[in-house]
């Protein structure tokens, strides 16, 4: 839980480990280029434009970590910034993990904002760290969904799937990052799963096992996970309309 006497510093954490399969072949995916700039700079001065975030750790793929911290230091960024380059490892939990362990010890609260992410506004990224120093312990931005949702008894690639059932849309929610959590209680978190040896798609997923609460506010159509082609294509058409309209 948070100490309400310690002052508050909040840091990003930025998982840019992964190869980005689904995207199909080339780069890692955080190094590929949206508008002629690499994914991952979008995600950094997304986080490093909130005034909250004076630090942000960047999880780079560990044959690039010397190409990424080359790349930061070619991009603008606010000087109130400080950057860490640290190698990310197998999984995204990993490489989260890895994030975490390079934190200095001021740092009260944290956000985990995937790379694949690199559109999310920052009114958005002031909102998830608002709801944390106003004291909750684990904050996701998140959307409802636009589908309807079944659940079934996955079968092999190509083949029909039994339903087993049609979860109640209205209670369900599509997760985005950046999350954000009181340090310690990610911390414990990561600690549990990793000595359960289990897997978990999303931060807050961990925080939940804890018994902690985890509350969802409002996401942003724009932070969509980059994940396959035409979500690129999509990136790219939101990136052209803020050039034009905000000279972003
Ligand atoms: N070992 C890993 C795997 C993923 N990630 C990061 O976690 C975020 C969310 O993952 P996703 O978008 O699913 O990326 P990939 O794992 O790269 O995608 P794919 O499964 O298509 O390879 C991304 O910013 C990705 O770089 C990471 O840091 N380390
Ligand atoms: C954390 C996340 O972005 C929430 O939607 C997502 O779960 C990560 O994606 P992955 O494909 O499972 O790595």
């Amino acid at each position: 839980m948070s100490d309400v006497t310690r002052p508050h510093r909040t840091a990003a954490v930025i998982p840019a480990a992964g190869r980005g399969v689904r995207l199909g072949p080339g780069a890692p995916k955080a190094l590929r280029a949206l508008g002629g700039t690499p994914m991952l700079i979008h995600a950094v001065r997304a986080m490093a434009s909130s005034r909250a975030v004076s630090l942000v750790v960047v999880v780079a793929p560990p044959a690039e970590a010397a190409e990424v911290r080359l790349l930061l230091g070619e991009h603008a960024l606010p000087e109130r910034t400080e950057l860490l380059v640290v190698p990310g490892g197998e999984t995204r939990q990993d490489s989260v993990r890895a994030g975490l362990d390079a934190l200095p010890p001021d740092v009260t609260s944290v956000l985990i904002h995937d790379a694949a992410r690199p559109l999310v506004p920052v009114d958005t990224v002031d909102s998830v760290i608002e709801a944390v120093r106003d004291g909750a312990p684990a904050v996701v931005p998140a959307l409802p969904l636009a589908d309807t949702v079944k659940e079934v008894e996955p079968g092999k690639p190509g083949e029909p799937e039994p339903v087993l059932g049609t979860p109640e849309r209205a209670r369900l929610r599509a997760v985005q990052t950046p999350q954000g959590f009181d340090l310690a209680t990610l911390r414990q978190a990561h600690a549990a799963i990793a000595v359960a040896g289990e897997g978990a798609t999303d931060d807050a997923g961990m925080v939940e096992r804890l018994g902690v609460t985890v509350v969802v506010i409002p996401g942003h159509e724009e932070a969509f996970k980059v994940t396959r082609p035409l979500d690129l294509v999509l990136a790219e058409a939101v990136l052209a309309r803020r050039r034009a309209t905000d000279g972003y």
